[in-house]
């Protein structure tokens, strides 16, 4: 039986049925007018109380998914639950950024939400204030409240967008690129946000084409390639499938090479000044140990982790064309 949350790619994990799991997707397909298949019989399993990222290069389905997700585009075949039900009775308590909503420049942080809360039809006036002082406070803009929009930063606009999602009580957030277009601060904030958002107990689904932030900030990820699912599972499954290196930096590599086969270390190459190996169950310090007791001049040791990217170029054969 396969582990649950080990990479797989056309069954849901074993151990996560409806129940829980935050988003089930089975054969999800859409095939837009014109014969193109933006997403293909995706089936994808979000556990709840995960940060799940939904990874892939520009144009690989992402935001045709979460909008298939969010009633937003109809599926062209398959079908999906959200929160184990079906999408329409749970959208309520799902929150949503997938394009920005249009914030006006002139008026404040709070206000903006207001107006934005006012064209919710499902939502209770009476509750508006309450509702939109706990969603500026979960993103950290209490104090900016009353700041206009135009003088907030790249991130407090993208942390009020989010704000503007989580104007009820959400038990599914579903963000589609909330870091494109930010700079570097805006960025490490709306990643600490998602952190504290899924902290409080909210499954955050992600979308993203950067592989280094999905690692960073998920506990999870799915890996799309032009329409279809190439694996997900958890952060350290995706990756655990893959071989971890002990990598030594030597003018002595003919040496280490040798120290490393008596340890007993696989697959050890020599290139130039550097000797890599598989770690295996070996400890790093006691390979240095026992290189500076040969009297090998080792200058750098360090441990070689497989990244998403080693997964991503693994399963396709092909490099992950985009960079953080
Ligand atoms: N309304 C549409 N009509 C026809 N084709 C579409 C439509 N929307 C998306 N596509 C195509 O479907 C494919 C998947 O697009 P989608 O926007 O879902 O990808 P994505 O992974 O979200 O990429 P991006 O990050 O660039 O938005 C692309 O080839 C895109 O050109």
């Amino acid at each position: 039986m396969q582990e649950a949350g080990a990479p797989f790619g056309a069954a849901p994990p074993p151990g996560i049925g409806a129940d829980g799991a935050a988003i089930v997707t089975e054969g999800l397909t859409k095939r837009f007018r014109g014969g193109q298949i933006a997403v293909n019989t995706l089936n994808l399993a979000v556990p709840r109380g995960s940060v799940f990222g939904f990874l892939g290069p520009n144009g690989s389905g992402k935001t045709t998914t979460i909008r298939m997700l969010l009633g937003l585009v109809a599926p062209t075949a398959g079908t999906y639950s959200v929160l184990g039900l079906p999408p329409a009775q749970a959208l309520p308590r799902v929150g949503a950024l997938v394009e920005g909503p249009a914030f006006y420049p002139y008026l404040s942080g709070a206000a903006n939400l207001l107006r934005f809360d006012s064209a919710d039809p499902t939502a209770q006036r009476g509750t508006a204030k309450r509702r939109i002082a706990d969603a500026l406070d979960r993103v950290g803009l209490s104090a900016a409240a009353g700041k206009r929009f135009r003088n907030y930063s790249l991130g407090m606009r993208q942390r009020l967008a989010i704000a503007a999602a989580l104007l009820g009580p959400r038990e599914l957030l579903i963000l589609d690129e909330p870091t494109n277009g930010l700079d570097p601060q805006g960025t490490r904030e709306v990643r600490a946000l998602v952190k504290e958002i899924a902290a409080d107990g909210t499954t955050v689904f992600v979308s993203s084409h950067l592989l280094a932030e999905v690692e960073q900030m998920c506990t999870h990820a799915a890996i799309m390639r032009t329409g279809e699912l190439v694996a997900q599972g958890t952060i350290a499954s995706l990756s655990g499938g893959l071989v971890t290196r002990v990598r030594i930096e030597t003018p002595d590599a003919a040496d280490a090479a040798r120290v490393l086969g008596t340890l007993g270390l696989a697959d050890v190459r020599a290139a130039g000044a550097e000797v890599t190996a598989e770690l295996g169950g070996h400890a790093p310090e006691r390979i240095n140990a026992a290189l500076v007791g040969e009297g090998v001049a080792v200058r750098g040791l360090a441990v070689v982790r497989p990244s998403l990217e080693d997964v991503f170029v693994g399963l396709t054969g092909e490099g992950f064309d985009v960079d953080g």
